[in-house]
């Protein structure tokens, strides 16, 4: 898994080539560093002699000589640590970049969280070049190192086995907690109306709960395990000295090289002792690589295009039916004459798991210039059928065409032909709101906050000031001008106001101001197509009919869904979806549609 999550930054054609001088870099510098720690366990041993030899001299020779080990070794040192952070750091950038990308690319979320260690080169080089110094002092010390070190690594794994399992626990009960946090933030208001306060807080202590359990579990494994490794610890600090010390005794040795001996074992053991010193750390990297990969799989299986979405029917037959979505990009802004904008052929629509059949055999088109609008009871499927040719439901069969380009609603797939990027715009009853300014909203989606050139390749200029403000006038939003900053964003800014106004706008607007806004966004960004789902259920009948007239003159084909008999008037042709038969649970009720013109 972490061969599969790490390894395309290395592959990138821009990025890899980086990585991998700067990888090669971490290694000389890792080199370096062994030679620079090598050098001072001679300088080490040279020292301690002098000393116990009383020879002040050479003790002062050593001193200056140690000054300037430090001198060279420092900045090695410190260069090597700060190039491996570096490479570390772009190589996370990298890989939550991807993700995040593959994330979007299959319309769903995650934070990622991800470290990458590199570790590895400097613990070989350094056993080696050690190894042969401990080796050639006294060989039962090599070997007292070898047995401690495969005891020791052996015992911290058993008493550690718990923690990846604890840790992936961790990650989840508090992203859990988090989430529900932000679900109260975002609901705020019908949680208060609601009086649901009580219940949210005994639903968020639950979770909390978890949190706090999971983590007394882990602070318990962690304890028993800090048993272990202070023992270790404290072991090796006398170990190598109690086994050359008979040598010593005997006179067989100076006395230098007993703290050379020392510090040789120290370093070897460092290496091997990864395990031992590091085991929470990779107990933790390893349940977020384990967490990494099942959302990585997830991904790709959503990025396949024959599993593509996960609403294939499950219905039991064979092959899952699906139904068959095909864009037509077109070279001008109309599509070319007698050519719909959106035709649908046949089209037999479920829901994700093919259990019911929302609309059956529908044959239906929608050509420039004409207006079309679906009714039907609540629960019929009004939505769905929107969500079949938006693609996000493929459930069932049939042939669904479009001669424009819902190109700026997907992320990574290409603009419309004509480069205007976007033909079609679905518009939701609740329009969503972006988090920035008044200019931003207006702006949203076809002109993305902080987009550039290479992301979406726009042959139209985003709006000026100008058209942005006689479109909000068009839309009679004028008064929102008049507002200004709730809080400055960066605390050092004055109140922005007018376009650059920053507030909440979903949770300061009324829901009929944000559908009079979502209005607004169809006048600038002048889609060919744009398809509408209960988008004025909240406006007063004057608001709704100034709205559907500014858009028809615009120019713009429509097709709507709704409720109200007032919409018919704005409409050329009205499809209307329904069940037939009993709605008794044991019965299938039937589906059936008509179409006809609007009175
Ligand atoms: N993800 C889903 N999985 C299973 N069934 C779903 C899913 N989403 C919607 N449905 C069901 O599909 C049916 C059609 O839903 P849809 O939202 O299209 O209705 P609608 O006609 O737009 O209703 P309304 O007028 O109330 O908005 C409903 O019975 C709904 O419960």
């Amino acid at each position: 898994m972490l061969v599969q999550l790490g390894v395309p930054y290395w592959q990138d054609p821009e990025e890899g080539k980086k990585a991998r001088w700067a990888l090669a870099g971490v290694i000389a510098l890792t080199l370096g560093q062994t030679g620079v720690s090598v050098l001072f366990n001679f300088l080490g041993r040279d020292f301690f002699n002098a000393l116990s030899q009383k020879d002040a001299e050479r003790f002062t020779q050593m001193l200056f000589k140690w000054l300037g080990g430090i001198a060279l070794g420092v900045p090695v040192f410190v260069y090597r640590d700060y190039l491996q952070s570096r490479l570390s750091l772009e190589w996370r950038d990298y890989m939550t970049r991807k993700l995040t990308e593959d994330y979007f690319r299959n319309t769903t979320f995650y934070q990622i969280q991800s470290g990458a260690m590199i570790d590895n080169p400097d613990q070989r080089v350094d056993l080696i070049s050690f190894s042969g110094i401990l080796y050639s002092i006294y060989p039962p010390l090599f070997l007292a190192l070898l047995v401690y070190s495969i005891g020791g690594t052996g015992t911290s794994l058993f008493l550690g086995r718990k923690l990846v399992g604890l840790n992936f626990q961790q990650e989840a009960q508090e992203a859990n907690f988090r989430f529900g946090l932000v679900r109260v933030r975002e609901n705020a208001e019908s949680i208060a109306f609601y009086n649901g306060e009580a219940s949210e807080a005994k639903l968020l202590f639950q979770r909390l709960s978890a949190v706090v359990v999971n983590y007394g579990q882990l602070l318990v494994t962690s304890r028993n395990l800090s048993f272990f490794t202070s023992f270790y610890r404290f072991l090796i600090q006398v170990l190598p000295a109690a086994v050359v010390a008979p040598l010593y005794f005997r006179g067989e040795i100076e006395f230098g090289v007993i703290n050379q001996s020392s510090s040789a074992f120290n370093h070897i053991l460092t290496d091997v002792s990864l395990v031992v010193y590091q085991i929470e750390a990779l107990a933790g990297f390893s349940a977020i690589i384990d967490r990494l990969g099942e959302f990585s799989e997830v991904v790709e299986t959503f990025a396949s295009p024959d599993q593509g979405s996960a609403d294939a029917s499950g219905n039991g037959s064979s092959a899952p039916q699906r139904i068959e979505l095909i864009d037509v990009p077109t070279a001008t802004q109309h599509s070319p004459a007698g050519q719909p904008l959106l035709r649908l052929e046949g089209v037999t629509l479920r829901i994700p798991d093919g259990s019911r059949t929302l609309v059956d055999s529908l044959d239906v088109e929608v050509a420039p210039g004409e207006s079309l609008l679906v009714v039907g009871p609540s629960g019929a499927g009004k939505t769905s059928l929107l969500r079949a040719i938006a693609g996000l439901w493929s459930s069932g069969s049939g042939k669904i065409t479009r001669h424009a380009l819902a190109s700026h609603q997907r992320y990574g797939k290409a603009v419309s032909a004509d480069g205007s990027g976007g033909d079609i715009l679905f518009v939701p009853q609740r329009p969503y709101m972006v988090l920035g300014t008044l200019r931003e909203q207006l702006l949203y989606p076809t002109w993305p906050t902080g987009a550039n050139s290479k992301d979406v390749a726009h042959a139209r200029r985003p709006p000026g000031d100008d058209e942005l403000r006689e479109v909000l006038a068009q839309v009679r939003l004028s008064p929102l001008l008049q507002r200004s900053s709730q809080a400055p964003s960066n605390g050092n800014s004055a109140a922005a106001a007018g376009l650059d106004c920053q507030a909440d706008w979903a949770a300061m607007l009324s829901l009929g101001e944000q559908q009079r806004l979502a209005f607004g966004r169809i006048l600038l960004s002048k889609p060919k197509l744009v398809l509408m789902d209960e988008a004025t259920s909240a406006l007063d009948i004057d608001n709704e009919e100034h709205l559907y007239k500014s858009i028809a003159e615009a120019g713009v084909t429509f097709v709507s869904i709704g409720h109200r008999p007032s919409l018919a008037s704005f409409h050329q042709k009205v499809l209307r979806i329904n069940v037939s038969g009993s709605q008794d649970a044991n019965d299938s009720p039937k589906p059936v549609w008509e179409l006809a013109n609007a009175a």
